[in-house]
C-alpha cells in the first residue's frame, strides 16, 4: 500500500512549498501536510502503541544519553523500517529528502525519527537540535497527531529568532496533520505545556559525516 500517493499532485506542491520557505526565511509551518490516509494511520498507529513502546527521553548524544527531567519531559518510540506505517512515513521524508536536494543542495543523507508523547504538563525547554557547526543534524521535522486538538490546550512550539534567542518569531498550535520543517542549527524552539496528551513525530536530516571509507560514529 503506498499511502503517500506518490502521484497525488499536491504531495508535490507541499515539498515545492516547504523548499520555498526554507530558501527563503530557514523555517516552513504547512497545515494539513500529509495526505488524509497517510495522517490518519500514523495517528491511529500512535494512538495504540503501548505505552510500554515509549521510553522516558534524554537530552546529549547517545554515548552521553542523560535523562534530565528539568530540561525535556517526553517520551518517545524511534521509527523503524519494520512497520509499515511506519515505514510509510520515511517513504514520505525521503520524497521530500530527493526535492530538497535537488532544489537546494543541502545534501542530506540520512532522516530518523521518533514518535513523542507529551503528558498533560509536560515540555521541552528551549534547545537547538544541533550544535553550531556540528553539521550532524540539519533540518527538523516536527508532525503533529493531535485528532481532537483545541487551540486553548497550549502545548504550542515556540520558535525564536535566529539572530536573537530572546526574540520569538512565531508558536504553532499542534493541530492534526501540520507540519514544522526548520534549519537545526539555526532556530532555537521550546515546546510549552499543555492540558492535554501530545503527540508527534520529530525527526532530522543527517548529512553523511563519513570519511573516506570510515562509518562515521553513532551521535
Ligand atoms: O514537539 C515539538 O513541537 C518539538 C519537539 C522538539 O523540539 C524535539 O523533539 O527536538
Ligand atoms: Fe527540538
Amino acid at each position: 500500500m503506498d499511502l503517500t500517493q506518490e502521484r497525488d499532485p499536491s504531495v508535490s506542491e507541499i515539498y515545492q512549498k516547504i523548499c520555498d520557505d526554507i530558501y527563503a526565511q530557514g523555517y516552513s509551518i504547512i497545515d494539513n501536510a500529509l495526505p488524509q490516509a497517510l495522517l490518519q494511520s500514523l495517528m491511529n498507529h500512535i494512538a495504540t502503541l503501548s505505552s510500554q513502546e515509549f521510553k522516558v527521553a534524554g537530552t546529549g548524544r547517545q554515548d552521553e544519553h542523560q535523562v534530565n527531567q528539568f530540561v525535556r519531559r517526553d517520551e518517545i518510540h524511534w521509527l523503524s523500517e519494520e512497520r509499515e506505517c511506519e515505514r510509510e512515513w520515511f517513504h514520505w521524508a525521503q520524497g521530500l529528502q530527493t526535492e530538497i536536494n535537488k532544489r537546494l543542495m543541502l545534501g542530506l543523507f540520512s532522516y530518523e525519527a521518533h514518535m513523542a508523547h507529551y503528558e498533560p504538563g509536560a515540555f521541552y525547554k528551549k534547545h537547538l537540535d544541533a550544535f553550531k557547526g556540528s553539521r550532524s543534524r540539519v533540518l527538523s521535522t516536527v508532525l503533529y497527531l493531535n485528532p481532537q486538538w483545541q487551540s486553548n490546550y497550549g502545548g504550542e512550539l515556540v520558535i525564536y529568532d535566529e539572530h536573537n534567542h530572546d526574540s520569538e518569531l512565531t508558536r504553532v498550535s499542534p493541530m492534526p496533520g501540520t507540519l514544522v520543517v526548520f534549519l537545526s542549527e539555526d532556530f532555537p524552539h521550546e515546546v510549552l505545556p499543555a492540558r492535554e496528551h501530545r503527540h508527534s513525530i520529530a525527526g532530522w536530516f543527517r548529512v553523511n559525516e563519513s570519511v573516506g571509507n570510515q562509518i562515521a560514529p553513532p551521535q
